[in-house]
């Protein structure tokens, strides 16, 4: 993928927070910018209040490390910044160490496409301290976008049960890069097509549209203008019906449908786009049918998303297809994901990793140290359980307890003899070399919806799902309670000084 490139031309390295190029600095002043650390990304709660979450956003990760290098533009623009007493703000030593930097990180990362659960690493950066550093800010923009619309794109599809989810949201996206990211992630999610023509041609979406109310406004009726539509795509006709009167309109697309058959076409079928959907696609399929039209498709759209596409479910809605554009590709009733990046390990004097916690009052906000990784289980095909555990930690076949990172008393046994296993973190690039060929954009929407069918249904439904069991190893569980109890020691030793 050559997104960066097409649509930015060159290195993306500034785009990160400012404060990611202080700390580097301040990295670089103090030696300690080549100490090697390791970060982790994760989220802490799955959004829309759902039981899964899908993760997007490798490939955008993967040409942004690739084309990582700060050019002559970046470093002289960073050379021009001034500090508050109107010196320099930056040692032009540190500017010419920034641009012979080359990107020689270890990442390991979950596949798009594969369901996720909170706090198991996502992504895990090995490397530079400061090279880790400045990678927070883009990875966290590109994951947490992503994964988001992924994840809102697989409930809408779980909602329309297999039928084609067509996404419209272009007009209504979050600018120009938002749109084209949310239709590579909602066809990750299983939208059949996109609207947005770009999108087809930079990731090879299938691309799909209708027509618009302008369209029937600019003829004189109706009649004409469906008429004018046929005359220009027979073989693809859809028409929006509720210009004027929606029910009159499926009788002038019936007529059109018929002078089209007389021709040996066949009309596609009709969109509504206002009102009671449910009323008026029932009306509309009954007309359809007795007028010869069974297999005309109703498109609907209006503000559509996977609660109201339930409702028409539950209401019989004689709908086929369904039209998704604002709530889908603004993720409209949560924003953001939430996923942070968190510094889990840092390679001490003698050579070897010291983990390192952020302790929070609240357990959930506790992250998880060490050089972790994270397992999933299987039991005859169906994910039963995933395990954060310490890289090179043995575990024991026989039987072992998983400790839930937010809730000490919500532990379960596994049985790995029993169960078939799977490393979720793949190696994606070593010392800066790309280790991963990446799956075409197919490949990546089977998966995820292979992962799906792995789900246990009852961790899928939109309301109050049944919580997918996700803990530390014992051994990880351990280190990260004494890690608290050591940090709140020091703490309390330090205000009784
Ligand atoms: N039978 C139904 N059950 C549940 N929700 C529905 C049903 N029919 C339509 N909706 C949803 O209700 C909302 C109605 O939106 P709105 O108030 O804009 O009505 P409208 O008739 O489409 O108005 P407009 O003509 O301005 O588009 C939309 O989100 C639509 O998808
Ligand atoms: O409702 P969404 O899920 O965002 O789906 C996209 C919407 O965009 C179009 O409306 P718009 O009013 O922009 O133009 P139109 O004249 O084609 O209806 C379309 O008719 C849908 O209603
Ligand atoms: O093709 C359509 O019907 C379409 C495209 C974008 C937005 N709304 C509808």
């Amino acid at each position: 993928m050559k997104i960066t490139k097409d649509l930015y031309q060159g290195s993306l390295a500034l785009l990160t927070d400012f404060y990611q190029i202080t700390m580097a600095y301040a990295y670089w002043k103090s030696n300690k910018a080549e100490q090697e650390a390791v970060f982790s990304l994760f989220f802490r709660k799955h959004p829309f209040q759902g039981g899964f979450t899908l993760a997007a956003g490798l490939d955008y990760v993967i040409d942004y490390c690739k084309s990582f290098k700060f050019e002559e533009k970046d470093i002289s623009y960073l050379r021009e910044m001034k500090a508050k007493d109107g010196a320099k703000m930056f040692d032009p030593k540190f500017l010419d160490y920034l641009a012979k930097m080359k990107f020689s990180c270890d990442i390991d990362a979950i596949e798009e496409g594969t369901v996720v659960f909170p706090n198991a690493p996502m992504i895990r950066v090995k490397g530079p301290l400061i090279q880790c550093q400045l990678l927070e800010t883009p990875l966290l923009n590109i994951f947490n976008f992503q994964t988001l619309i992924a994840t809102k794109a697989a409930r809408i599809n779980l909602a329309a049960k297999g039928e084609p989810v067509l996404e419209f949201g272009l007009r209504r996206a979050q600018g120009i890069d938002g749109a084209l990211a949310a239709s590579r992630a909602s066809y990750i999610g299983g939208c059949s097509s996109t609207s947005n023509v770009m999108a087809g041609k930079l990731f090879g979406i299938p691309v799909s549209g209708t027509h618009a109310h302008s369209w029937i406004m600019s003829f004189e009726t109706e009649l004409e203008a469906f008429e004018a539509y046929a005359e220009a795509f027979p073989d693809q006709c859809i028409f929006l019906v509720d210009t004027y009167d929606t029910l009159n309109g499926v009788k002038n697309a019936i007529k059109v449908g018929n002078a089209l058959r007389s021709k040996g076409k066949e009309m596609m079928g009709i969109r509504i786009d206002s009102g009671d959907l449910a009323y008026y696609s029932n009306q509309a399929r009954q007309m359809l049918d007795e007028a010869g039209f069974p297999d005309a498709k109703i498109v609907a759209s209006n503000d559509l998303d996977e609660h109201i596409i339930t409702s028409l479910k539950g209401q019989e809605a004689s709908i086929n297809v369904w039209g998704v554009g604002t709530k889908l590709v603004t993720a409209f009733d949560q924003p953001a994901l939430g996923a942070v990046y968190k510094l889990s390990a840092i390679k001490g004097e003698d050579g070897s990793f010291v983990p390192k916690i952020k302790v929070s009052q609240q357990s959930l906000k506790i992250n998880v140290p060490g050089l972790h990784n994270v397992k999933r289980y299987y039991s005859k095909g169906k994910a039963v359980a995933d395990m954060i555990y310490l890289e090179g930690q043995e575990i024991n076949p026989k039987g072992t307890v998983i400790i839930d990172p937010t809730d000490n008393a919500r532990r379960k046994r596994i049985m790995p003899l029993f169960y078939q296993e799977e490393e979720l973190l793949k190696p994606i690039f070593r010392n800066g070399k790309l280790k991963y060929k990446s799956p075409n954009l197919e490949t990546i929407r089977k998966r995820a919806s292979d992962q799906l069918d792995t789900l246990d249904k009852t961790h899928k439904r939109l309301v109050n799902p049944h919580l997918y069991p996700v803990g530390l190893e014992e051994n990880l569980h351990h280190l990260r309670t004494d890690l608290v109890l050591k940090a709140q020691q020091m703490d309390q030793a330090s205000d009784e000084k």
